[in-house]
């Protein structure tokens, strides 16, 4: 019998996807399918085109040729890196942003979103830090804030570009762990990394060199070796870095 992963529907698919930067190919000839219920990890050297590749699951990048077919309900989770510091807005506003797929951008929440901003700030532990400018946060704190947005979109399609980079051990198994319970909650997920813990770890392995798919495996058979998601902290403690 075919596994529930295999019968669920794609996500999200790629066609024959190409990406030219001036005359640069950073993604050749890609097909993927990515399926609901399912962790896929995207693996490779840096300049590989995994980035670029995300953003086109995530459709912010147009592909320059090929076709990409996809659920419109897709949370987005760029590398910290990639948002300005000089943002002014609270956190609470930056997980708001999650939920406007919802509601439509700079529309009043309903009780259904701000119950999804609610609890995605407590998955993350980022309750207690909700008020605080987003420019004020350590790098770890940007990185849940940026993933609680993420959540917040209750999306069928969740990307995250390098989610555990930079963070310490325990923020790393809750990052895991989160991505894991999203999987099981039928939601297909993308992660670019260079993490082993995420690459070991995931039901799908995809590796990319020089823009191209050069393998594409099913690391675990039998469950994800990563952490079983915890209690979140509500951050009545302190409020904790990273
Ligand atoms: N906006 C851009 N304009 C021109 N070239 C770009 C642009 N974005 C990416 N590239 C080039 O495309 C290639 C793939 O870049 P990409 O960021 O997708 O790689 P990556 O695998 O994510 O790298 P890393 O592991 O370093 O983050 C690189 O050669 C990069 O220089």
């Amino acid at each position: 019998m075919l596994s529930p992963l295999l019968t669920a529907p794609p996500a999200a698919r790629l066609s024959a996807v190409h990406v030219d930067f001036a005359g640069h190919e950073a993604v050749c000839h890609v097909d993927l399918e990515v399926r609901g219920g399912e962790v896929m990890a995207i693996a490779g050297p840096n300049g590989a085109g995994k980035t670029t590749l995300l953003e086109v699951i995530a459709g912010t990048r147009a592909p320059s040729s090929g076709t990409r077919e996809a659920t419109p309900a897709v949370g987005f989770v760029p590398q910290r890196t990639a948002v300005s510091d000089r943002l002014p807005l609270t956190v609470r506003d930056v997980v708001t942003v999650g939920a406007w797929g919802r509601t439509g951008p700079w529309r009043r929440l309903d009780a259904g979103s701000r119950a999804a901003v609610d609890e995605a700030l407590e998955r993350l532990g980022m309750t207690a830090l909700a008020r605080r400018p987003f420019a004020a946060l350590s790098g770890g704190q940007r990185q849940r804030a940026l993933l609680a947005q993420g959540l917040a979109a209750r999306a069928e399609l969740l990307l995250l570009d390098e989610p555990t980079t930079g963070l310490d051990t325990d923020s790393g198994d809750r990052i895991r762990a989160l991505m894991a319970a999203e999987a099981g909650r039928g939601a297909a997920v993308v992660c670019v990394s260079h993490d082993p813990a995420v690459l070991t770890g995931a039901d799908r392995l995809v590796h990319l060199a020089d823009g191209r798919v050069v393998a594409d495996e099913t690391p675990v058979s039998e469950g994800r070796r990563w952490p079983q998601p915890r209690t979140p902290r509500t951050g009545r403690r302190s409020p904790g870095r990273g």
